[in-house]
C-alpha cells in the first residue's frame, strides 16, 4: 500500500494549468484569478461624508454644546453625486448627504442628530449643539481603503462574492481568470439505474455521478459528459473516446477498480492501479495522460472521500489555485468510534456544539448517511480507536 501523500504527489506532479483569459465580472464568479487584481482608482475616491448632516470647519464648532449652540449659515446643499465644491467662510456650513464629496473648505461633518433642528429647515441655517470629537470626524478619507495600483488580490485565489465586489468597487470591470476545466463523469456497473426509475432485484439507483458532478461544479469545473456504462462490452471505451472528443481535461470514473471478476475500469482504462492506505478509498486508479483519468472506487462514500483527497486538489491546481487544501480544524469527538487498522480513516461527521459526531458507522456504502455530514474526521492509520473527548483533525467541506 502507498500513502495518501504519495498518491496525491503522483497526481499533482502531472497536472498542468489551463489557459487564462480576461472575462467580465459577471462571468468571473467561482473562477480562479490568474493575474493580480489591482485597484484602478483610490478608494474612497475623494474625501466624503460618512453621515447625513453638515460639512463644517472644525474651528467653528469645537466649543458647541446644548448650552452654547453654534449657529451656522448653510450656503450649499450637497447630495451624493454632486460635483460642487463650495467655499465656506467662517461661520458657514454646507448641508451634505452620506457619500457626497466634503468641500475642500470643510474638515469635519456634523450629523443632523447633533444639531438643534436636525434636517428640518436645514437649507438656510443650523445650530450645532454637540461638538465633534475631533477634526475630520465623519469624513471618510480618500485612499484610506486602497490607492490606485494597489494589489487587492493575488493571482491564484478563487473569486467569490466579496472578491468580485472589491474589484467592482475598485473600478475594475474585467479579470483574467482560468478557463473552466472540462470533466467527464462515467459511472460503471450493470446494477445501476437512473435515480427514480423502477428497480428489479439486484439493481440500485445510480448516485455517484450526481455526487461527482455536483462536486465538480462546486470546485469550478464543468461536466461535459455524464454517463453510466455496463461492466462488459464497449461502453466504457466509447465513453472514454467521447470524453476525449469533447476536450475533457479530466475523466472521473467510479467503480470497477477492485479485485472482482468484472472490473471494467481496470480492464479497459489506461490507468495505474494502487492500494492507498486510507478508508474509505483504498483502491485507486490514475492515468497521467490527456485527459487525466481518475479511477475512483464505486462505493459512494469512497467516491466522496477520494474526490476530496485526490480529485479536488487536482482540479484546483489545474485552475491555478495556490491553496488547494481544505481548511482543517481540531475538534473533540462527542462519541467514540472504531477505526480501521493500518489505514488513515476519513469518517463523515456532523459538527455540533463542542465537537464532532459520526454521521455513520463508517461503512463506505452508507450513501444516505453521507447527506448528514458536513466534514470528515481524519484519524491517523496508527490510531486504533477514537474515544469520547479525543481531539481529532476535521476537514471542513461545507
Ligand atoms: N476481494 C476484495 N474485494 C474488495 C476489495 C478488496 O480489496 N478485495 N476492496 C473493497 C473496497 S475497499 C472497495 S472501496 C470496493 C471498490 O470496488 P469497485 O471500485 O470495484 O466498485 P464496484 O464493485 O463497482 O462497486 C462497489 C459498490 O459501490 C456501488 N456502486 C458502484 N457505482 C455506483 C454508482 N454509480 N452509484 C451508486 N452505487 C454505486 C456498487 O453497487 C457496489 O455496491 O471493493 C471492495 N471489494
Ligand atoms: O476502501 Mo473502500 O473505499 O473502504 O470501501
Amino acid at each position: 500500500m502507498i500513502t495518501v501523500e504519495q498518491h496525491l504527489q503522483r497526481i499533482l506532479a502531472v497536472v498542468s494549468v489551463v489557459e487564462a483569459a480576461p472575462v467580465p465580472l459577471e462571468a468571473a464568479l467561482g473562477r480562479t484569478l490568474r493575474e493580480p487584481l489591482r485597484a484602478a482608482v483610490d478608494l474612497p475616491l475623494f474625501d466624503n461624508s460618512a453621515m447625513d448632516g453638515f460639512a463644517v470647519r472644525f474651528a467653528d464648532v469645537a466649543g458647541a454644546s446644548a448650552e452654547h449652540p453654534v449657529a451656522l449659515v448653510v450656503v450649499a446643499d450637497l447630495p451624493a453625486g454632486t460635483a460642487l465644491d463650495p467655499a465656506l467662510r467662517p461661520g458657514q456650513a454646507a448641508r451634505i448627504m452620506t457619500g457626497a464629496p466634503v468641500p475642500h473648505a470643510a474638515d469635519t461633518v456634523i450629523p443632523f442628530e447633533d444639531t438643534r433642528a436636525g434636517i428640518a429647515d436645514s437649507l438656510a441655517h443650523t445650530e450645532v449643539v454637540v461638538a465633534p470629537p475631533r477634526t475630520g470626524a465623519y469624513v471618510r478619507r480618500r485612499g484610506e481603503d486602497c490607492t490606485a495600483g494597489d494589489e487587492l488580490l493575488p493571482a491564484g485565489v478563487v473569486l467569490g462574492a466579496r472578491q468580485l465586489a472589491a474589484a467592482a468597487a475598485a473600478g475594475v470591470a474585467e479579470l483574467t481568470v482560468s478557463r473552466v476545466p472540462r470533466v467527464a463523469v462515467i459511472s460503471t456497473g450493470d446494477e445501476l439505474r437512473p435515480p427514480g426509475s423502477p428497480l428489479t432485484y439486484g439493481q440500485i439507483p445510480e448516485s455517484n455521478s450526481t455526487l461527482i458532478a455536483a462536486l465538480c461544479h462546486e470546485n469550478g469545473a464543468e461536466v461535459v459528459l455524464r454517463t453510466s456504462v455496463g461492466d462488459e462490452g464497449d461502453g466504457l471505451r466509447a465513453a472514454l473516446d467521447e470524453a476525449s472528443a469533447l476536450g475533457a481535461d479530466a475523466v472521473i470514473t467510479s467503480g470497477g477498480v477492485s479485485a472482482g471478476a468484472y472490473e471494467v475500469v481496470k480492464n479497459v482504462a489506461a490507468m495505474t492501479f494502487e492500494k492507498v492506505a486510507m478508508q474509505p478509498g483504498k483502491p485507486q486508479g490514475f492515468g497521467a495522460g490527456s485527459p487525466l483519468l481518475f479511477g475512483l472506487p464505486g462505493n459512494p462514500v469512497s467516491v466522496a472521500v477520494s474526490f476530496e483527497v485526490f480529485v479536488r486538489p487536482a482540479l484546483l491546481a489545474m485552475q491555478g489555485r495556490t491553496d488547494t487544501a481544505r481548511r482543517r480544524i481540531r475538534m473533540p469527538a462527542l462519541t467514540g468510534w472504531r477505526t480501521p487498522p493500518g489505514r488513515r480513516q476519513y469518517l463523515p461527521v456532523t459538527i455540533e456544539t463542542g465537537g464532532v459526531r459520526p454521521a455513520s458507522s463508517g461503512g463506505s456504502h452508507l450513501a444516505a448517511s453521507l447527506g448528514r455530514a458536513d466534514a470528515y474526521a481524519i484519524v491517523p492509520a496508527e490510531v486504533a480507536a477514537v474515544t469520547v473527548g479525543d481531539v481529532v483533525d476535521v476537514m471542513l467541506v461545507s
